[in-house]
């Protein structure tokens, strides 16, 4: 049985409240549970809703290997002193992959203060999903709330990429330090599109062909820590072949672009790791940076890996860089097999048009 509630950990006047189950549409299969009651949202009386000033921690307990889960632990008692005079704080573990959607989809409607993503990139691209639906952002439908929900992060993944962009270091007492000041800003995200399917947003990197393979590929390797990406792009690589696409930026003509290794749109600077492969990309610029590598061997990654991590790829011959609005990304052979990534979780295969959402969610700064 699927059951969502929230699990108090402290709060100013102690009260729970249970998440309406009907108000969520079960739009994943839930991975099997973990083995605790940690998997499911844990609460207590359901009589009062979520109030303004709620604090909700998303957190995958499985992020960089198991590691988030423990350090999440080990967090909690100064999170509690820290956090707990000001805000009610509540936690939920994530079962599986994409229920931090849900959970956050049911905070936001309960009026909670904030969501906080805690884990790497993939538990904070499902919690930025999470503020949509339907196209549309969710609505708080809390008429005493004042604030809108704001997204915010306590970055404990593997790669935790988009928190570079930001300079926030893997600290999480600096994270709580951030809540606790509770600085808001507006920064934009990029949303994902294709006939006949539900959008889909993200907030660091999407990627397209090789990268977004080895993205793929490092995901079974997260027990190295950032190597994965390195030995995710060489697995990439065997079979590989180069691909001609076809683009249109901005809503103008369509252009090819031939042997393309990998095309990559940042709305954000880092991906795999630290790799700054869009280094002139800002969230808070209202456009994306896209950044093209054509004609790459495996051995011209390995060759040019220290430009790919010190952002200085953009000088080589065959990499190009555009700041744009909207780009449409197809396959010219139109073979239907080239992987796309977004925030490094594989969505499947081109074609697809990326456009930014400028200033669209609020985030604690
Ligand atoms: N309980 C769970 N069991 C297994 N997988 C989960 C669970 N909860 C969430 N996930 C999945 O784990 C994926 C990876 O998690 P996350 O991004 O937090 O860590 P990471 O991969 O180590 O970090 P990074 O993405 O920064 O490299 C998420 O995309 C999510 O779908």
């Amino acid at each position: 049985m699927v059951c969502y509630y929230y699990h108090m950990v402290a709060s100013v006047g102690a009260r729970f409240s249970m998440a309406n189950p009907s108000a969520l549409r079960a739009e994943h299969s839930m991975a099997p549970d973990l083995s605790s009651d940690h998997s499911v949202f844990r609460g207590g009386s359901s009589s009062s809703p979520i109030r303004r000033r709620d604090l909700v921690f998303v957190v995958n307990p499985r992020g960089a290997d198991g590691r988030t889960g423990k350090e999440w632990k080990k967090l909690l008692p100064y999170l509690r002193s820290r956090l707990a005079n000001d805000y009610s704080i509540f936690e939920s573990l994530t079962s599986g992959p994409s229920h931090a959607i849900d959970i956050t989809r049911e905070a936001i409607r309960e009026g909670a203060d904030a969501v906080i993503a805690v884990g790497g990139d993939g538990t904070l691209h499902e919690v930025v999903n999470g503020f949509f639906w339907d196209g549309k952002p969710v609505a708080n439908q809390k008429i005493e709330a004042v604030h809108s929900t704001a997204l915010g992060l306590i970055p404990l993944g593997t790669g935790s990429d988009f928190a570079r962009t930001l300079g926030w270091k893997n600290d999480p007492c600096e994270a709580i330090e951030r809540i606790a000041r509770g600085v808001r800003s507006r920064i934009d995200i990029g949303i994902i599109s294709r006939e006949g399917e539900a959008s889909h947003y993200f907030i660091n990197v999407a990627d397209v062909h090789l990268s977004a393979k080895a993205g793929y590929y490092a995901s079974r390797y997260k027990k190295f820590g950032n190597l994965c990406y390195v030995i995710g792009a060489l697995q990439a690589f065997i079979g590989h072949h180069n691909q001609d696409l076809r683009i249109k930026v901005n809503g103008g003509e369509w252009q090819k672009y031939s042997q393309v290794t990998a095309l990559c749109i940042g709305n954000a600077k880092y991906f795999g790791g630290g790799m700054k492969i869009t280094p002139n990309a800002d969230p808070h610029s209202g456009s994306f940076e896209v950044v093209i590598l054509q004609d790459f061997k495996w051995y011209d990654f390995i060759l040019k890996l220290h430009k790919l991590y010190n952002g200085t790829h953009l000088s080589l011959k065959n990499v190009t860089s555009r700041n744009v609005y909207t780009i449409e990304v197809d396959d010219i052979s139109g073979g239907g097999s080239i992987f796309i990534q977004s925030d490094g979780e594989h969505l499947g295969f081109l074609p697809r048009k990326f456009s930014i959402l400028p200033a669209a969610i609020e985030m604690i700064c």
